[in-house]
């Protein structure tokens, strides 16, 4: 499997994209996937996508195509527009122009059912401890829907924070609060994970916890998209890489 950029034959090579450049776009088959698990392959495909923030184009011409299995790390200066194009993917922002869809993931679910979206904001109530929490999440995700979504102790125990179970959320630190959220991701099984900085406080301990997440996730056939300033620790990853403002 190889991550290539969908672009129409003939036409230059992101030669006509005025603020974007694409680096290494190159995947390796992702050697984990189980042999015998048989559900079809996802495949998150953009096409040509255009955004715009405060009436000002940000993204234009976005082509790529990722298969299940695989990450993506999207790279870029400050203000390149790497949160505007997962806010994108997730829904939450117009599209001006492009397609996104995510083929493979059965007639009824939309995108925005199979994915989960984590931004710079954690997400979490302050007064409620992290079991309360990461409890309201698997249910409004749906955790019973997939039988990869994990129990709240042990999602918590994969980020290395099983220890705070029935901690406030508000009495955590930056970094712990950050695994908090990323327990978000595994409380209920969702196929593509879009990432915003997943690894802001994270210590290196931590780090290296979520980067074998990352991997599990990868391995049971899953998509990641994660826009960052530091390496994932994914060394399979392929990189598109915004050009544009600091
Ligand atoms: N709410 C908004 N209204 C208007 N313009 C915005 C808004 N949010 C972002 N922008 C602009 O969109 C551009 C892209 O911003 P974006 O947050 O996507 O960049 P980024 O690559 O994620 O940056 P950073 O590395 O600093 O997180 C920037 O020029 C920014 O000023």
């Amino acid at each position: 499997m190889r991550l290539t950029p969908c672009r129409r034959p003939g036409s230059a090579p992101y030669g006509a994209l005025p603020r974007l450049s694409l680096l290494a776009l190159r995947m390796e088959t992702h050697p984990h996937r189980p042999h015998a698990d048989l559900r079809p392959v996802l495949r998150l495909r953009v096409e040509n996508l255009a955004v715009a923030r405060g009436g000002r184009p940000v993204l234009e011409g976005v082509s790529f195509a990722l298969s299940g299995g695989a990450a993506l790390v999207v790279t870029g200066r400050n203000g390149a527009g790497k949160s505007t194009l997962l806010r994108a993917l997730a829904g939450l922002l117009p599209r001006m122009g492009g397609t996104v869809s995510l083929e493979g993931a059965g007639e009824d679910a939309e995108l925005a059912q199979s994915t989960h979206y984590l931004a710079h904001a954690d997400g979490m109530k302050a007064a409620l401890t992290v079991e309360e929490n990461l409890d309201f999440w698997g249910n409004y995700l749906g955790k019973a829907e997939d039988p990869r979504s994990r129990p709240v102790a042990a999602a918590l125990a994969m980020v290395g924070l099983g220890h705070a179970l029935r901690a406030p959320f508000g009495a955590l630190s930056a970094g712990q609060k950050r695994r908090a959220a990323l327990a978000r991701l595994l409380v209920a099984y969702r196929p593509l994970w879009l990432l915003d900085e997943p690894l802001t406080a994270l210590d290196r301990g931590s780090r290296e916890k979520f980067a074998a997440a990352m991997r599990e996730h990868c391995a049971l056939g899953g998509l990641i998209v994660a826009a960052t300033h530091e390496p994932l620790g994914l060394e399979e990853a392929g990189e598109l890489a915004l050009g544009a403002p600091q």
